[in-house]
């Protein structure tokens, strides 16, 4: 299965109703923003955010930040018009709230098609509630468009009754079946958010853990975030120097007519060096960010 390796540490969400922190965002380090038109935005004050989103869009002043809109859903007032707003807004994506089925998605990629969408206008889904993470694998495969799951873990903890323990067992099914689901299909997907502004502790243990899962990046709720989940998904100095070294030693193996070879007693095969080249390009892709991000980077990011 083939990835394609883009930079999707930090991914922060902002009310499209907040014209300060769509403003804000342009000079932000995160990977990507999430410009919300559902759950932040008050029912008063949704048609105007889907103004400001759509023109925040349209501006492409964001930089290489990948900017999606989450829409509202196809069973509220406002989802359909959402959905033809975005279809020529500009957006890199359009993340769909509270999916439940394949048939769901089908259905926003029609309107989006209908309404003009070019080609490359991606798709993604909101994985956050138990019928829709019954249904991800049958979700993951609807739409050529669909470029990535996005864990909704509030929604998700609220209709399974659960808690929000630090180490997230009772989320663990969700999340390992949505993540079997994405990678099955090539899909990106991103870790739910944290909800405790200063809860540092317990934010750096959810990223790390999303990281050991296998999650791409982090959803994040502030900029002040974003520095350390860019820190917690980026590959370490000490991976980069070993995913090299195994390369060049299987390269050297393969050479010579073999086809594992042993690096400071540790077998290497073809496998090992896949997940070695998506390291290295990933660190490569992170360093070629420009600008700011690259700044702000260096910095840490300060809201
Ligand atoms: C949580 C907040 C309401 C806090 O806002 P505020 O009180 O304004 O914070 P600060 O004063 O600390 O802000 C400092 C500066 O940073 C800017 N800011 C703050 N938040 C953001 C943001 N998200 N994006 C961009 N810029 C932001 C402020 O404007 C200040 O800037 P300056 O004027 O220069 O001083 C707020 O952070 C917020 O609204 N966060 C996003 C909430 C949100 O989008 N929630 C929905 C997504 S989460 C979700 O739905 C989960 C999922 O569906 C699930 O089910 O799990
Ligand atoms: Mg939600």
């Amino acid at each position: 299965m083939s990835f394609s390796v883009r930079p999707r540490r930090s991914v922060l969400y902002m009310p499209g109703s907040n014209t300060r922190a769509l403003e804000k965002a342009r000079t932000l380090a995160a990977d990507g923003l999430i410009l919300d038109l559902e759950d932040a935005t008050a029912p008063d004050a949704k048609e105007d955010a889907r103004g400001h989103v759509c023109a925040a869009a349209q501006a492409r002043s964001y930089g290489q930040r990948e900017v999606l809109i989450r829409v509202n859903g196809l069973n509220t007032a406002w989802g359909h018009a959402d959905l033809v707003a975005c279809a020529t807004s500009g957006c890199d994506g359009v993340l769909l709230p509270k999916v439940e089925s394949a048939d769901g998605v089908r259905q926003a990629e029609a309107i989006l098609r209908a309404a003009g969408a070019p080609d490359d206008l991606a798709l993604w889904c909101m994985m956050e509630t138990p019928r829709g993470v019954l249904d991800v694998a049958a979700i993951a495969g609807a739409s050529p468009r669909l470029a990535g799951l996005v864990m909704g873990t509030s929604d998700l903890a609220k209709d399974l009754h659960c808690a929000h323990t630090l180490e997230r067992l009772p989320l663990i099914t969700g999340l390992g079946l949505c993540l079997l689901a994405a990678r099955a299909n090539g899909l990106a997907i991103l870790d739910g958010v944290h909800l405790d502004l200063q809860d540092d502790e317990g934010f750096a243990l959810s990223c790390a853990q999303g990281r050991e899962l296998g999650f791409d990046g982090k959803t994040l709720i502030h900029p002040k975030t974003i520095g350390a989940a860019n820190a917690a998904f980026a590959p370490s100095a000490e991976e980069v120097a070993w995913s090299r070294r195994i390369i060049e030693a299987h390269a050297e193996a393969v050479r010579e007519g073999k086809g594992v070879v042993l690096v400071d007693g540790k077998l290497v095969e073809n496998l090992h060096v896949e997940s070695a080249r998506r390291l290295v390009t990933l660190d490569e892709k992170i360093a070629a960010l420009g600008g700011d991000l690259a700044q702000d980077r260096a910095m840490g990011s300060q809201a």
